[in-house]
């Protein structure tokens, strides 16, 4: 007899009440109570699915601190999978800051103190020649998507280690919660290829290996290892890059982005969501994007991955390359990015513009007037009253992203921008903000946040079986993600779809993608009659199956 479903051997109740995949708690039928061994093994109560929600929100409200959210949010998951996506799909606004960004920032500084249970795969630079092996032991036998990270750029809080699991698991969560990736199909990784974290090599509950960051021939060895290995052994997978830091994570994506089905997040779904974003602000400017100077701070993954996103979609609407590249400026860690600096890493050179070096970003702003400043800096409060107030006196409605992660690392908060600039800015931040009260008015802040991206491209990867990841598709999602916000939406400020309805839109977005996919020849599936119906069909839904 094979479980409902699952393809896997039956097993008596107490093994299913150990399977997170098969457990339902209180929730089991008498007949399967009777028929699995469950007698006894359970209280006698049998708890209705919106019973069991309303246990765990009474249980998760008396938690009185994030981070303790997070655990108790993540046992869930280790316990009962159904039930806690079914949970995290009731709200995703609510709960998305306890599993994603501000909070797993926090638990990934802390992942070797609060671990309960392993989850995902840790493949470390001590196994190398044995990856293929290792992928072996995960239990699921049709691995769709994989989120890997080694650690050394976790959001804005640099080198984790092998503490950096945290984000591949919340990522994958929001796969499923945001577009209804099924969860057995998706696999957490990390690259635990050492830290040059002193505070964690020193830390005794620290569980990742205590040497030096691999770095050079080895490093990119065991890279190649891996991604051939995922090949041989999930042969259907997509490999997402996140967290890497840019001296590989832009050498990996160039690497493998015409080889292999993989895509780099932080380069490419940040560009997504940073591009629906411009187009949202501008249906507020009546202007078109062409006309935009986008100033950005920092001038790594993130932003030069929105910019070269930003340079094709003008492209696409007739600008030239070199015209569209001129929109785009950047101020890093030394000043202006100019064409007279000799030191600029390759990926900062086509924004490297003839132009006196300038040091500060405020000074930046004054010489080059932008109408939007981007901050993926990871410099907390780097946006000051100075930066706003003189970007809302160049502009009427100057555009205002501070995009780090997480909140602690934020360029500004949704109030600081909306106040300094009397209400004019036009808002969106990586992390979650409240509503600004404001003369009388609600400014809603968005979430400019790739997760608007990932979990929609996933899906229409996942139902497609694509062969391929492309810039296009991500220019696609963009402009689907844009299309979705109303008119009223847009009157509050916000410029993204409501957070609320991520699963209906990341739908949408699926839908187009995967369109797409089929125009392109990318998929590896028939097309169907209905893509959209293929979409449908395709999404995992959080209830229990009869076990019997
Ligand atoms: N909202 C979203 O969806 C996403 C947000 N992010 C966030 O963006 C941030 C950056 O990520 P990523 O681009 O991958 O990181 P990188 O490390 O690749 O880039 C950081 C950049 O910031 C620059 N920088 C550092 N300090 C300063 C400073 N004092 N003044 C000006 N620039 C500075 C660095 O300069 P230099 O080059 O000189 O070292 C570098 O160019 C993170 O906080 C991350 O969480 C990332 C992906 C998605
Ligand atoms: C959101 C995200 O991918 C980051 O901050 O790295
Ligand atoms: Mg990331």
């Amino acid at each position: 007899m094979l479980d409902a479903g699952l393809n896997r051997p039956a097993r008596n109740g107490a093994e299913i009440l150990r399977d997170p995949r098969l457990n339902k708690i209180s929730a089991f039928s008498e007949d399967e109570r009777e028929q699995l061994g469950l007698l006894g093994l359970v209280p006698e109560g049998i708890d209705s699915e919106d019973q069991q929600i309303a246990r765990v929100r009474m249980q998760l409200s008396r938690k009185t601190s994030a981070l303790g959210k997070y655990i108790y949010l993540t046992s869930l998951l280790d316990n009962n999978e159904t039930l806690f996506f079914r949970v995290l799909m009731s709200d995703p606004a609510a709960y998305m800051p306890i599993v994603y960004t501000p909070t797993v920032g926090e638990a990934c500084q802390k992942f070797g103190h609060i671990l309960r249970r392993p989850r995902g795969l840790y493949l470390s630079a001590n196994r190398r020649g044995r990856i293929r092996d290792i992928l072996r032991n995960w239990p699921e036998p049709d691995v769709r998507f994989i989120v890997v990270t080694d650690g050394e750029r976790i959001l804005g809080l640099g080198d984790l280690g092998a503490n950096g699991m945290g984000i591949p698991i919340g990522k994958l969560a929001l796969y499923t919660a945001c577009a209804g990736v099924p969860p057995q199909v998706t696999l957490p990784i990390v690259l635990d290829v050492g830290t040059n974290n002193q505070e964690l090599l020193d830390d005794p509950l620290y569980l990742g290996l205590r040497q030096p960051r691999l770095r050079g021939a080895e490093y990119d060895e065991m890279i190649e290892e891996f991604v051939m290995a995922v090949q041989d052994v999930f042969p259907r997978c997509c490999i997402q890059f996140e967290d890497f830091a840019n001296i590989n994570s832009i050498p990996i994506l160039a690497r493998y982005r015409d080889r292999v089905c993989c895509y780099n997040d932080d380069i490419q779904g940040t560009a997504a969501v940073a591009v629906a974003g411009i187009f949202g602000a501008l249906r507020i400017l009546d202007a078109k994007m062409a006309e935009q100077t986008f100033l950005f701070l920092g001038a790594g993954s993130a932003g030069t991955g929105i910019a070269d996103l930003l340079v094709k979609t003008m492209m696409q609407e007739g600008v030239s390359e070199a015209e569209a590249r001129q929109r785009c400026w950047f101020v890093d860690s030394k000043g202006l990015v100019v064409a007279s600096r000799t030191e600029l890493a390759d990926f900062k050179k086509p924004y490297a513009h003839e132009h006196p070096p300038v040091p500060d970003f405020l000074q930046a702003i004054e010489e080059l007037r932008p109408t939007a400043i981007i901050g993926v800096s990871t410099i907390a409060k780097a946006f000051n009253q100075d930066v706003i107030e003189a970007m809302a006196r160049i502009n009427e409605r100057p555009i205002v992203f501070p995009y780090s992660n997480p909140t602690s690392r934020s360029e500004c908060t949704a109030e600081e921008a909306y106040t300094w600039s009397d209400g004019r800015a036009i808002f969106a931040a990586g992390s979650p903000f409240a509503p600004v009260e404001l003369n009388g008015q609600t400014l809603v802040p968005g979430q400019g946040n790739n997760v608007y991206i990932f979990p929609a491209v996933g899906m229409a990867v996942y139902a497609t079986e694509a062969e391929r990841v492309t810039d296009e598709m991500f220019i696609v999602a963009a402009r689907a993600v844009a299309e979705q916000v109303s008119a009223e939406t847009l009157a509050t400020g916000l410029i993204y779809p409501p957070m609320a309805d991520i699963l209906k839109s990341s739908l949408q977005v699926a839908k187009r993608v995967a369109d797409y996919i089929f125009d392109v020849e990318l998929a590896r599936i028939e097309r169907p009659a209905n893509v959209d119906e293929l979409i449908e069909a395709s999404v995992y839904q959080p209830r229990y199956r009869s076990l019997i």
